[in-house]
């Protein structure tokens, strides 16, 4: 759990982050969206205190933040940016190894831990742990830095638009990737963005920034149907709201009973993927599969209509 209290940050006169408060569930994503320089950097950076805050506090799991020394802070939570940071004259494996080695970990917990980390983010460990970074393409150099700000299973990980420079299919995997990988190790994840579509994606809650104060954060169906200001409503994009709220809901949730024919939906896609199969295929109803491919009823474009719908 992280609880920030009251946390101020000040340059001079100017005042970027004010007053804000607001606490962090553990084994959750907390995405934190809004305009640029509006604070959002600097909030996230003052979780593990690479800047430090000029009045508030910041609880770690209801430890002080300032009790612990910044570069013991900054090992036991991790930190993923843009561009990934990986150090140049590594190899992959020697990049992931960075935190571990220096925590003094044995060699062969080390080995294993780059082998599972390369494999959860489906890098051949053999083939990739010797190459240098210029060696892959971005999308791969970024899994890396992903990698290596989890290597010491940090409960903790910030990421400060870890994807944005990616290009938009590697970017909906690397999502796709980052929530698999959040399910398997808990980790608690804040995340700072400027995609709202990638804020709906992964959000269990997202905080708005502007002018350095939080004006809402709330759980992303919660945001949609509620915006706090005209702000936040414009930040969401009005016109995109009955399709971000398909996006935050899944097909299983949207399935009613009976049969229908046609080309099954997974149980997991987005609603938004299937009122987009529905579309494309003409159809009014598709068949909605589980895991295991049984059949467990059908999604049809009136139910998903409603649930795009202004609630009454
Ligand atoms: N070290 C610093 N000294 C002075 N001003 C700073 C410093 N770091 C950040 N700022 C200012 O604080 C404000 C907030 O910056 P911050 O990086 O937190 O914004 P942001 O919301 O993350 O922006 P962006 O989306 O553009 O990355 C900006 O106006 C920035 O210029």
């Amino acid at each position: 759990m992280i609880e920030i209290e009251a946390i101020t940050k000040r340059y001079g006169d100017t005042t970027v982050v004010d007053d804000v408060s607001m606490t962090i569930a553990p084994h959750t994503i907390t995405v934190i969206v809004g305009t640029s320089g509006s604070g959002k950097t600097t909030l996230m950076r003052m979780i593990n205190r690479l800047v430090e805050p000029s009045e508030g506090t910041i609880r770690i799991d209801g430890a002080d933040n300032h009790a612990i020394p910044g570069h013991e802070l900054r090992r036991r939570i991790g930190y993923a940016i843009q561009g990934h940071g990986l150090f140049p004259h590594r190899t992959v494996a020697q990049n992931i190894a960075t935190v571990p080695t220096l925590l003094g970990w044995e060699r062969r917990r080390i080995d294993a831990k780059v082998e599972e980390l390369l494999s959860l983010f489906q890098l051949d460990a053999a083939a990739f742990g010797p190459r240098y970074p210029h060696e892959l393409s971005g999308g791969q150099q970024q899994r890396v830095g992903v990698a290596r700000a989890l290597a010491a299973e940090p409960n903790i990980l910030l990421m400060d638009e870890p994807f944005g420079a990616l290009d938009p299919v590697i970017r909906a995997k690397a999502q796709d990737d980052l929530l698999a990988i959040q399910r398997h190790f808990g980790t608690t994840i804040v995340l700072v963005t400027h995609d709202m579509e990638e804020a709906f994606h992964l959000a269990d809650k997202i905080a708005v920034m502007d002018k350095g104060k939080i004006v809402q954060y709330a759980a992303p169906e919660e945001m949609l149907v509620n915006p706090a200001t005209d702000f936040v409503e414009t930040l969401i994009g009005a016109g995109e709201r009955p399709f971000r709220l398909l996006s935050v809901g899944t097909t299983g949730e949207a399935a009613e009973a009976g049969t229908a024919d046609g080309e099954p939906l997974a149980a997991d896609a987005s609603q938004r993927d299937a009122l987009s199969a529905l579309l494309w295929s003409g159809r009014d109803a598709l068949p909605v599969v589980g895991a295991d491919g049984e059949p467990i009823g059908r999604v049809t474009l009136a139910g998903l209509a409603r649930r795009a719908a202004r609630p009454q």
